[in-house]
This record gives structure tokens, sequence and C-alpha cells, in this order.
């Protein structure tokens, strides 16, 4: 399979209304002016419609990430490869493909249970990316093909749901890391694979081995083209009680200058900016044994 970016992220929420308030007041994100108004709320940052689309529901969770194929050939090969392999996906109808702004969809899970979809043929509307906070641009690419971040997903049978993105899905390790919180020798700690599709970004998704996550993701992450959009947004957190999850800080694989904040449904943002773009052709994965470079004091146990 060849995906090509993290594309969009759907989030359910009981109360929609307060990401309203933390994408534009907080990120500094812009309510997408071509979707509707159906009491969702939709979230911009570049050419694509929404890349944030937070979904009335009685969950707080984040419901699916939305992963872009090139074309429908590929769309129609992804197909095949899931039944050939017995994985079980929902063929979503036309008119919710078109209310998601694709062409084709379909949706599944992952070994781990966290809900994805895959689509081809992403709408972009062109509608001018104007931050209610002034930002100056998300890093997305050329078309937004570089996504719309990173997702980390928790992955409580983290072989099975690596296998799955790697082997099914066709993702590629970037790198790996494991955690060991506790000093207790039975204690076997936590693994953590960033991978990356189809696109320069160093990691779209990293699957955290996280026994009991109930929000189902660890953190998102939004890229800015301007060290200093991290810092004014820094100091829109600090202004309005915002927690911060993780001081700020330089990643070592990604080389990302990053800090970590509360979201309203419970996982964490990572904003940030300065992240590596990767050239994957011979790229040999890596084993990272140190997180950052410097900083990055999270705030344990809700990073
Ligand atoms: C280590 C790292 C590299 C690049 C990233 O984009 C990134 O988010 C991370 C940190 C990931 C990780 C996490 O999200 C959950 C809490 C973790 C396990 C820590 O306590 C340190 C590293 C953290
Ligand atoms: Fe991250």
């Amino acid at each position: 399979m060849d995906v090509r970016s993290l594309a969009y992220v759907v989030i359910e929420s009981t109360e929609p209304q307060q990401w309203l308030d933390y994408g534009c007041n907080i990120l500094g994100l812009m309510v997408a002016p071509t979707m509707p108004d159906d009491g969702n709320v939709y979230l911009k940052i570049d050419t694509r419609p929404y890349r944030f689309a937070i979904i009335k529901s009685e969950h707080n969770r984040l419901a699916f990430c939305g992963w872009e194929l090139a074309d429908e050939a590929g769309f129609s090969a992804a197909k095949a490869d899931l039944q050939a392999a017995g994985v079980a996906f929902e063929e979503v109808s036309a008119a919710e493909a078109a209310a998601r702004r694709v062409r084709g969809l379909i949706r599944l899970q992952d070994p781990s249970g966290n809900g994805l979809e895959l689509f081809w043929g992403g709408e972009l509307d062109y509608a001018k990316f104007i931050s209610p906070k002034g930002i100056s641009g998300f890093e997305t690419g050329v078309n937004g093909d570089m996504g719309l971040g990173h997702a980390v997903l928790p992955a409580a049978k983290l072989s099975a749901t690596h296998d799955f993105y790697k082997d099914l899905l066709g993702f590629g390790d970037s790198d790996y890391m494991h955690f060991k919180f506790s000093p207790d020798p039975d204690d076997p700690g936590q693994g953590l694979h960033f991978m990356h599709v189809n696109n320069p970004r160093h990691h779209s998704l990293a699957l955290y081995e996280d026994p009991a996550n109930p929000v189902g993701c660890v953190h998102l992450m939004l890229e800015v083209t301007d060290v200093d959009e991290v810092g004014y947004c820094l100091d829109r957190v600090e202004e309005a009680g915002v927690p911060i999850v993780s001081t700020l800080g330089r990643h070592t694989n990604d080389n990302m200058l990053s800090f970590y904040m509360a979201t309203p449904t419970g996982f964490a943002m990572e904003f940030g900016t300065d992240g590596l773009q990767m050239d994957w052709e011979g790229f040999t994965p890596t084993v990272t044994s140190l997180p950052s470079l410097w900083g990055h004091k999270f705030n344990m146990p809700d990073a």
C-alpha cells in the first residue's frame, strides 16, 4: 500500500464547542469556511478544506486518523490487500465520503482498536488560511502532501499493531525507542515505534505501548514554519492556563523543537517547528536511547 499522508483526524466530543475555542484561540487554527454549519466543528490549517473534524458524540476520544492514498487504483489495490489479509473494513457511502471531502473511503480498526480511514481523492478548497492568531503558516508540504503533522496512538498490542502498519499498510520504520520509568527489574517497559508514510515527514504515526488509554490518542503534533509561532503559542497557553504537559525541548530523532499542552479531549497536543524532512531512499531505521537533546520535561503520568 502506498499511503501518502495523515490528512485529517476525526475527534468525538461531548462538547465540540470546546474545540472551537481551544482550536482558534490557543492553537490559532481557522474555522473551515467551506464546511457545513452542522453542529460539528471543522478546523483548517492549509489548502485542505479541514484537518480537524470534531464531531458531537457521547464519547471524548480520537475516533479516526484519515490516511490518504495516491489515487483510485491505489485505493482499489488497498481494498484487495485487506481482503487477502482477512482484515475487515466498512465501505463508506458516497454521501459520507463527500462529507469528508474525499472521493472514496473505507473505515477499519488496527489490532489495538484504533479507528482509521483510508481514502483517495482528497479535495483542496484553496480557501486562504487566515489564522485568528496571526500564525504565518503550518508546515504541510505542497498541496498539503506532508499531512497535518503526526499522531501517537496507544498500542496495547504493540507488535501486532506495528506489523499491521508495516506489512499491510506499507508504512516504513523511522526510529524505535524503549522507555522504562520504574526501577522494578520485572517491568518490561514500553516500546515506541516511529513510522513514516510516503512523504518527507520523519514520522506521521508513532505507536506507544500504552496498556490503557481511554481517549484513543497519546498526542497529535502540529508544525509551524516559524519558531516565533511556537513562542507566541506558549504565551497564549500560559495566559489561558492551559496545562503544559511538557516543557519546550528539541527531540533527537526528528529534531523537532516543541512543547506539549493539554487538549479538551484529554490527549496532548505537541506544537513545534523545524522538524527534519527526510529522503527515505536508502534510509536505515534507527534505534534511539534519548528522547530529547534538551528540555521536554514531561509532567508524568499524563504525558
Ligand atoms: C521522543 C519523541 C520524539 C519525537 C516526537 O514527536 C515525540 O513526540 C517524542 C516523545 C514521545 C513520548 C510520548 O508522547 C509519551 C510520553 C513519553 C513516552 C515520555 O515520557 C518521553 C517521550 C514521550
Ligand atoms: Fe510527537
